[in-house]
């Protein structure tokens, strides 16, 4: 906060500031004299930054010490009167960065839309003091000669004068021989949204006054029908004061108006133009007060959570898939809004985009906000805005929106909570939102509700150890059942050459079945492309990307080689490039695949795919899962995208193309992962009338997992799960730090992580630290990765000084010349 001057208003200002980079500490810097009165926490400055750099930075701190070691710059302009940050934000900011071990700056830059971040850009200029012409090349002349035509160019517009796409040289030597002068030009990004309108001067606003104008007219019959026009959106004639909004420009235009005789009568001085900024969302007619009616079960559910709230600040909220937990958030939603309190509705980044928010939006209408990374910058920063002024009050939003401007939460809904999006891998911070939630609800009094038919395991031991409270609801809405869920042995059909094209003849008889009844099915495969990979028959040569240790997915419809880690691409080959044979085949099956198979095998259904390559256009997800629910599309077949809380009616038969990949992946939550994944899928079969089945391709049909799947029993999962987590030490008994070794060069990575392990296994002991070994991708982009893992007991370590020490061995490592090239990433609870 802003500290008393008292009477020494004379002394000079400075500030610390938060700065969107990846530095540890924050940057002091001086206010000039006339805005040392409206600079506060929280409020943007644009600041300079080494050399060249202009960069908006937030205060931190307000006070009269100048910097010991440099002189402090000035901070170049003040952006905001009113603070856009809040206290609480910047102390979650700092919270988060200390946690995930990163800088403040790299939260920052993650937690601001774009739009809130100007930014600069290089231009060049005639320098007018230039008198040495001679120096210059005949190239350098005539480029120069343009350049005085011009006010000042761009990086990019020299590229395009000069057709060349580096043009650093060029202007690095007409700096130098004092030619031009490079600057910095600041470039607001957030864009208010302006709607021109139209409407009379106020001399005319009158009832005589009009009627006498429509007179003068008489005999320019197109202006005087566009000012008819005009009163037929707004009767003036009996509400003058409508005429001070005015008609939409676009109004008039699209009834035949045109611009010429629009710009007639503003010449004559009849008509004005205005422009208003509007808000990007459109006003929806919701019904605030629409009463929810919750079943017995359900509502015994809602006044459950609520008494256990009273104990806690958590609730688990275990509702198998189909139990209705929308309806009970929005009536926990309800209760908590109309206290005064802020809401905010964590969701996937998938789930977002589809059915929930609609149904949300019902309820809550325009009060609502949706926070989303398929937003343009300048909407994100219109629900920041929104949020700091009162207007939203309720946020439904993915894993950033944990950064918004609250300051008086009363509840966090974390939906789908086992879900691993709710970590950011990439970049730095690298935290886990549900967990940050819980950290910023304590913060604000707030509560937590996480919510999932199939919880982390994390969660529930927290719930089981008391420290969360625990509410389970075990029937689905209305008269729908659980799905049967069957596992076929396709080793057996396999043996017994039964199967077509890999499907077994049960899964197919079921499909055919279900399409004469004009029931729909889903196909799941967590796999897309065509297939994993092409194979030379002869050779046994396997594509492979040049960048990365992993084989190039075969695309079919844009005949493609796709690398899925590094993105790169080639086009497919039709021969081998190692001995020429044109016996090249593609091996193994991606979502692509068993559509194509689908097609051929059942000509007559509509068949429909959804995975990451058929909804990266802005609405094609809305689209696919529209198309579905309309009932126009017979199968649709998916990746894990289809398991994330869809609610579709007439489902009754769930394929699972092969479950073997999940259950047998090699890291410590594959069985995690595959139960929820299996458990999710086949929950989306039989939420109506109709009752589901679902069945399991499988060449473990005795697997543990899916032995807990089949019958529905989450809980013994868990407790088999436990054991093997406690046997190996893994979450949820300790907490796990990767340390990430990477560089071009294998050998200095291996000694680099090789030095870092032994190093760290001096303090917590060999036991402690796993590791290095070769990451399950060996090289990502050119670059060699290693991983060191740390195992840390919850119950005996203090993971904070282990932090410390862990931080303070990495700079050895980095500072020490030999591995100056290396590069370590520490991720805090990986998942
Ligand atoms: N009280 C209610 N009144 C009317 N319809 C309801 C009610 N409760 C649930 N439903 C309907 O039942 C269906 C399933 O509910 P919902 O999608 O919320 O389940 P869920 O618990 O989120 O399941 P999942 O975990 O599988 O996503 C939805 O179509 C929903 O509209
Ligand atoms: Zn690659």
């Amino acid at each position: 906060m802003r500290q008393e001057l008292g009477d020494s208003m004379e002394q000079t200002v400075f500030v610390d500031v938060v700065l969107p980079v990846p530095i540890p500490q924050l940057f002091t810097y001086r206010v000039p004299r006339e805005l040392s009165e409206y600079v506060q926490v929280g409020s943007r400055v644009v600041v300079e930054f080494g050399k060249s750099r202009v960069l908006t930075a937030i205060i931190a701190v307000v006070h009269h010490n100048p910097p010991p070691k440099y002189q402090a710059k000035y901070i170049l302009e003040l952006l905001d009167q009113i603070p856009v940050v809040t206290p609480s934000q910047l102390w979650l900011f700092s919270w988060v960065a200390e946690y995930y071990m990163c800088h403040i700056g790299e939260v920052m830059n993650i937690a601001l839309p774009a739009g809130l971040k100007i930014s600069s850009q290089s231009k060049i200029q005639y320098n007018p003091d230039f008198n040495n012409p001679e120096l210059l090349s005949s190239e350098e002349n005539t480029f120069l000669e343009f350049l005085l035509t011009q006010d000042s160019l761009t990086y990019d517009e020299v590229g395009r004068y000069l057709e060349k796409k580096d043009v650093n040289k060029v202007i690095k030597d007409l700096v130098a021989k004092h030619a031009i002068i490079v600057f910095e030009e600041l470039k607001y990004k957030y864009k208010p949204k302006i709607l021109k309108k139209i409407r009379l001067k106020r001399v005319y606003e009158g009832s005589e006054e009009v009627l006498q104008l429509i007179d003068s007219l008489e005999k320019s019959t197109k202006q005087q029908e566009l000012i008819l026009e005009y009163l037929s959106h707004i009767p003036i004639q009996d509400l003058p004061e409508k005429n001070k909004a005015g008609v939409e420009k676009t109004k008039l235009r699209e009834a035949g108006v045109s611009d010429s005789s629009l710009k007639t009568l503003k010449d004559k001085g009849i008509l004005e133009e205005i422009e208003v900024v509007i808000s990007r969302f459109e006003e929806s007619a919701g019904n605030p007060n629409k009463v929810i009616e919750l079943s017995d079960a359900q509502r015994e559910a809602s006044n459950s959570i609520m008494e256990k709230f009273q104990e806690k600040q958590v609730v688990l909220f275990h509702g198998i898939t189909g139990s209705g937990k929308t309806e009970i958030y929005i009536d926990l939603i309800q209760q908590v809004l109309a206290s005064g309190s802020q809401v905010l509705f964590l969701l996937p980044e998938i789930a977002l985009t589809t059915q929930i928010v609609t149904r949300l939006k019902r309820v809550f209408g325009s009060s609502m906000a949706v926070y989303h990374s398929k937003f343009s910058d300048n909407e994100r920063v219109e629900v920041w805005r929104g949020v700091l002024d009162g207007t939203y009050q309720f946020v439904v939003g993915v894993r950033s929106s944990i950064f918004l401007p609250f300051d008086n939460l009363g509840l966090i809904i974390v939906d789908e909570e086992h879900e691993s999006s709710y970590k950011q891998f990439d970049p730095a911070p690298r935290y886990h939102a549900r967990d940050v939630a819980i950290m910023l609800a304590i913060k604000q009094h707030a509560k937590v509700l996480l919510g999932s038919a199939t919880p982390s395991i994390e969660s529930f031991f927290q719930a089981k150890a008391n420290k969360y409270g625990l509410v389970s609801l075990n029937v689905r809405f209305g008269n729908a059942q659980l799905p049967e869920i069957r596992l076929i042995d396709v080793k057996k059909d396999r043996k017994e050459k039964t199967l077509v094209k890999d499907f077994s003849q049960l899964l197919l008889n079921e499909i055919s079945s279900n399409l004469q009844n004009k029931e729909q099915t889903i196909i799941f495969q967590n796999r897309r492309g065509y297939a994993p990979y092409l194979n030379c028959q002869e050779c046994n040569w396997i594509g492979q990307c040049d960048q990365c240790a992993v084989t190039l997915t075969y695309h079919m419809q844009s005949q493609q080689l796709i690398c899925h880690y590094c993105g790169h691409r080639e086009s497919t080959r039709k021969t081998c490039p190692d001995c020429g044979s044109t016996n090249v085949k593609s091996v193994g099956v991606g979502t692509e695949k068993i559509e194509d198979d689908l097609h051929e095998i059942f000509p007559e259904a509509v068949i429909s795919r959804m995975d990451l390559d058929t909804t990266r256009a802005k609405n094609a997800l809305q689209n696919i899962i529209g198309d579905f629910e309309s009932g126009e599309v017979d199968i649709l077949v998916g990746t894990q995208m289809i398991s994330k809380g869809l609610d579709f009616d007439r489902v009754s038969l769930v394929g699972i193309y092969n479950a073997d990949k999940m259950i047998h992946f090699p890291d410590f939550r594959a069985a995690e992962r595959a139960f929820q994944l299996i458990t999710q899928v086949s929950g989306r079969a039989g939420r109506r009338e109709i009752p589901g089945k679902v069945l399991i391709q499988t060449g473990s049909p005795q697997n543990r997992i899916l032995q807990f799947v089949i019958n529905n029993d989450y809980v013994g999962f868990y407790e088999s799960e436990l054991i093997e987590r406690e046997g190996y030490s893994y979450p949820p008994f300790t907490r796990i730090i990767e340390i990430t070794v990477k560089d071009v060069d294998q050998t200095l990575a291996h000694q680099a992580a090789n030095k870092l392990a032994e190093a760290l296994s001096i303090r917590l002991g060999r036991e402690r630290v796993k590791g290095p070994e070769k990451a399950l991708v060996e090289r990502i982009r050119n670059k060699f990765l290693f991983e060191v893992w740390l195992k840390l007991e919850k119950d005996k370590m203090n993971i904070q000084a282990t932090k410390e020490y862990l931080k303070k061995e990495i700079v050895n490592l980095v500072t020490d010349k030999k591995f100056k090239s290396v590069q370590v990433i520490v991720n805090v609870d990986a998942v």
